[in-house]
């Protein structure tokens, strides 16, 4: 019950997420290896070539060259970094916004280090600050980044209920948790693909969405800073917009940056200086002020867009923040880490005497001198030479861009605070890994590299989710149209219907289920309101609910009721209830050749009757499916009002080709056993799921007819029935085994039935790419069976056969039992029933299947063996009893081995098992049958038959 309800919970967020993650995915994965593209893209730009024996210039005249180049404008901070071949960074003040607009960040420009020249534009930054945008906001401002926000939890959900449902139960197995091979095809190849990437990149998805989420959300953010012990986004935003909150400890730690925001800066913890205000502090970009990331250095290098902050009051510290223009190590910068320090700041006061600038030159040595070889250094130029210089560096060996370290020095250039990242409390170090631990960058290149192609993977889980999800949509379509009516009370009936007709059906192969909705169906066309059910859950109490009732029956085994229908049998008809009420209607379907020709039928009828139920119609029997009994049932559906006579249509037969033929058992005492391969005509979109069936629509080849009526002395080009030969009615006709030798036209003739389908259960299941039968020849004294000889003899390899798909409901592995251990009885080709279970079971990786399979002799006798041999080597078969009867003196078979197995048997079906018996009826399934009811008890097997759990394809 918990895993349907997380199985639908994960389908549904899921479909509705998946493209959103598909997305975010997608631009995480760009911008990975954002840096190292940029500057393929911008050589001479973001990579330099030292000038021979060239240094780099000093901070100090940096800066001077750099404002010489830039005549006018003013410098809010200036970036220089170790490694030779990457430009230094300044960025420059704009002008104010108009009033009431917002503040706008600085302008950020690299300069050649080694003449200190402000470089151009770089190109695809633009492409890259859209790619950040989409990531993070959808490019739908606030709104997008509570989508995000969403999407980034669903994930975490998403990763977790995977895991849980896709658990196998071999957990030590390896190869149960990595099931993808390129070997499966159709829904087995996407799930397991969707399984397994899902299990591999588990980790980097929790760590993303946990991650992403301390951006997307604010309460989140807020919650994890507080349990670290570090600010929350409040308290920094109170403190950035407080006016003059100086004096006080700041913070506009890498926390409350944005992922991509701040670079090293935005690790600042700032105590303030004296005479320092909070709007002077180096803050991190971005949300201090508004909760949103600045944007990208891609953004900033071409000039400065227009915050998306709501405007900063006066006075506030957000507008007065000083920029920076932080480096990251490797040389580009990142997302949004300039915000303009336009305007000086409001409320400082007036410096009485202006001292000369620091010298950048000595505070870059006195940090050298405190804190060794550094990589990366930033100075937050003061808007004022009063002011404090706000200093940002990444020493030489940081475990990642973030681990960065801040000072400051007054104007006198004296040192006055000084933040080392490693005396951070192990919250805040954590709190300053968020984004490198989101990038992956935290574990180096590897980790990049793992988390852009998970990133990567997520586009994929959207795909392969999708198309699961439409195959579980077609498939469903499909069972609703082979009902015919979408439920059990159709949403086109009368509203203030009356009390409905019933239509119980009990069927064994499918046929009375699939009778007993196109009744429905018809029903319905002419506005009856119906209910249908299968006699497996009828009782009294609802039969009395209805004042009329079909009853669309079959009968199996010896004359009796078809498996789901023996509780009614037994339980019901064994009482005597009044149904004086009730008027029914009866489809009996059965066969003539069985002794008990319709005996469940009758005895239904009877048991009705005899309690005061009264006909509506005289009873139908049908004899084989003949067509004319049905259309004749058709015509009965007048008296209920179903004026349509159109003849219900059967699927059409098509023509298959037979691509591989091989006999499996060459050397047996039996009859000769083939695996048959059939492809679908190019036009047909086959569709079946395990337990269903093919039916082969024979005909005897004419040369083999010639011979056969010329041995009878009969002339094949003699009249025949309905204006054809005899050589073409008999072709067209059942085989007439037995017919003496000296049979004259008019015996055979008379003897001739129509031609009738026979059914095969279908071996393999969709992603196989075709239908694979085991077929077994039967040899009478006059040939071969008639379709059985036809798919193993006479039709040549290559050619093709009249088939066509037949649902078999009754012996589907359906939704419930998809979730239970599953006992596999049978024997003979009845493995091939058994086989689809087993490979619908291996494909959804469950290994709770437990096997009893016989025929004669081991050695020649078994079927498929690589592949079960392989599946119970590989744990997906859990149990496989195998009998074979011939390789000892007394007779063993399956129903034996069941015996023995008693104690596991009762074990398993108290663990919820349901057993599925495909084979000879004759033998296999009552020997197999009675030792259910011997172990289990009658009144179990009743009601594991009624319920689905005990289901039989046998013949
Ligand atoms: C193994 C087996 C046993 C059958 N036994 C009988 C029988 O005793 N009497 C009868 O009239 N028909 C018998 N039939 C024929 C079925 O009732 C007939 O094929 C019917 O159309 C099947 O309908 P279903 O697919 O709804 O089960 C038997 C068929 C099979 C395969």
């Amino acid at each position: 019950m918990l895993k349907k309800v997380f199985f639908q919970l994960h389908w549904f967020l899921g479909i509705t997420a998946g493209l959103v993650l598909a997305l975010m995915g997608t631009t995480g994965a760009l911008q990975s290896f954002q840096p190292e593209i940029l500057r393929l893209l911008n050589p001479g730009v973001l990579s330099i070539t030292a000038p021979a024996g060239a240094v780099p210039l000093t901070p100090d005249v940096l800066r001077e060259r750099v404002l010489a180049d830039m005549p006018g404008r003013r410098l809010n901070s200036l970036t220089m970094l170790s490694d030779p071949t990457l430009p230094a960074r300044a960025v420059f003040a704009l002008p104010p916004p108009p009033p009431g607009q917002p503040m706008r960040r600085g302008e950020l420009r690299w300069v050649d280090p080694y003449s200190g020249k402000v470089l151009p534009v770089p190109r695809g930054v633009g492409f890259f600050e859209t790619v950040r945008e989409l990531h993070r906001f959808l490019l739908a401002g606030d709104v997008g980044k509570q989508i995000v926000g969403a999407c980034a939890m669903v994930l975490v959900f998403l990763s977790l209920s995977g895991l849980y449902l896709r658990w196998p139960r071999q957990v030590a197995r390896w190869r149960a948790w990595f099931s993808v091979s390129p070997r499966q095809k159709g829904r087995a190849f996407l799930w397991n693909l969707h399984a397994t990437m899902g299990t591999v990149a588990l980790l980097c998805y929790l760590l993303s969405a946990l991650t992403g989420m301390y951006w997307a959300v604010d309460v989140y953010r807020d919650t994890v800073s507080s349990l670290l012990g570090a600010p929350q986004r409040s308290a920094v935003r109170q403190a950035a917009a407080g006016p003059q909150a100086g004096g006080g400890a700041n913070s506009g730690g890498a926390d409350a940056g944005g992922p991509g925001a701040g670079g090293p800066a935005a690790g600042a913890t700032n105590t303030a200086a004296p005479n320092t205000t909070a709007s002077n502090l180096v803050a991190s970009n971005a949300g201090a002020h508004n909760g949103r990331v600045s944007a990208g250095d891609a953004s900033t290098a071409a000039s400065v867009r227009a915050g998306e902050t709501k405007p900063a009051a006066p006075g506030t510290a957000a507008q007065n923040i000083a920029s920076s223009a932080t480096a990251t190590r490797n040389g580009t910068p990142r997302a949004g880490q300039v915000r303009s320090a336009n305007s000086p700041p409001a409320a400082a006061p007036p410096a009485p005497v202006t001292p000369p600038p620091i010298s950048l030159d000595q505070v870059r040595a006195q940090i050298i001198q405190t804190a060794g070889e550094i990589d990366t250094i930033t100075f937050a130029l003061p808007a004022r030479p009063d002011l404090p210089l706000q200093v940002t560096y990444l020493d030489a060996n940081a475990p990642h861009d973030r681990a960065t370290n801040q000072a400051t020095f007054d104007a006198s250039g004296t040192l006055r605070q000084h933040q080392r990242y490693a005396d951070k409390t192990a919250g805040a170090r954590l709190v300053g890994s968020v984004y490198p631990l989101h990038t992956g960058e935290f574990f180096g290149l590897p980790g990049r590299l793992i988390m852009m192609l998970s990133a990567l993977g997520l586009p994929v889980f959207a795909v392969t989710g999708w198309m699961l999800y439409l195959d579980r949509r077609r498939k469903a379509r499909a069972l609703r149209e082979a009902r015919g009516v979408a439920a059990t009370t159709g949403p086109d009936m009368p509203a203030a219907a009356a009390t409905p007709l019933l239509i119980a059906f009990a069927s064994q192969s499918g046929t009375a289920e699939r009778l007993a909705w196109q009744t429905a169906h018809a029903l319905q066309g002419a506005g009856v309101p119906v209910a249908v059910h299968s006699m497996a859950g009828l009782d009294l109490t609802m039969l009395a609910g209805f004042r009329r009732a079909l009853f669309v029956v079959s009968t199996f085994g010896d004359g009796e009721a078809p498996d789901a229908a023996r509780r009614f049998a037994r339980q019901v008809m064994s009482q005597t209830p009044s149904l004086r009420d009730i008027g029914f209607g009866m489809l009996s379907l059965g066969d003539r050749s069985y002794a008990g020709f319709c005996g469940f039928g009758r005895s239904l009828h009877s048991w009705l009757t005899a309690h005061g139920a009264h006909t509506l119609f005289d009873t139908v029997e049908v004899d084989n499916h003949h067509p004319a009994a049905l259309a004749t049932w058709q015509q009965r559906l007048a008296v209920l009002g179903v004026t349509d006579a159109a003849p219900w249509q059967d699927q059409p037969f098509q023509a298959w080709t037979l691509s591989a033929r091989e006999q499996v058992n060459p050397g047996s005492q039996g009859s000769p056993l083939f695996h048959l391969v059939l492809n679908a005509p190019q036009d047909v979109q086959a569709s079946w799921q395990s337990g269903d069936l093919v039916e082969v629509l024979p005909r005897h080849q004419d040369d083999e007819v010639a011979t056969w009526l010329r041995a009878r002395a009969l002339d094949p080009q003699s009249p025949g029935e309905g204006g054809r030969t005899l050589a073409e009615s008999v072709a067209n006709s059942e085989w007439i085994t037995g017919l003496p030798a000296d049979a004259d036209r008019d015996t055979l003739l008379s003897r001739l039935q129509p031609m009738r389908p026979r059914q095969y259960s279908i071996a393999s299941i969709q992603s196989d790419g075709a239908v694979h039968l085991l077929v077994r020849r039967s040899e009478h004294e006059a040939g071969f069976g008639l379709a059985s000889g036809l798919l193993t003899a006479t039709t040549p390899v290559g050619s093709t056969v009249n088939l066509r798909l037949r649902a078999h409901p009754g012996f589907h592995l359906t939704a419930d039992n998809r979730e239970r251990p599953l006992i596999l009885i049978g024997n003979g080709s009845g493995l091939a029933g058994l086989m689809a279970h087993l490979k619908t079971r291996v494909a959804a990786d469950e290994t709770r299947n437990w096997l009893v399979y016989g025929d004669r002799n081991a050695a020649v006798d078994l079927p498929y063996r690589d592949q079960l041999m392989a599946w119970q080597a590989q744990g997906s078969i859990e149990r496989m009893d195998l009998a074979f009867s011939r390789d000892q003196p007394e007779r063993i078979y399956v129903q034996h081995k069941l015996a023995d197995a008693a104690t596991e048997l009762k074990a398993w079906v108290d663990r919820g098992a349901a057993i599925y018996v495909c084979g000879s009826l004759d033998g296999m399934a009552g020997g197999v049958d009675a030792v259910l009811h011997a172990v289990l008890g009658s009144d179990l097997v009743d009601a594991l038959s009624a319920s689905g759990r005990y289901r039989r394809d046998v013949y």
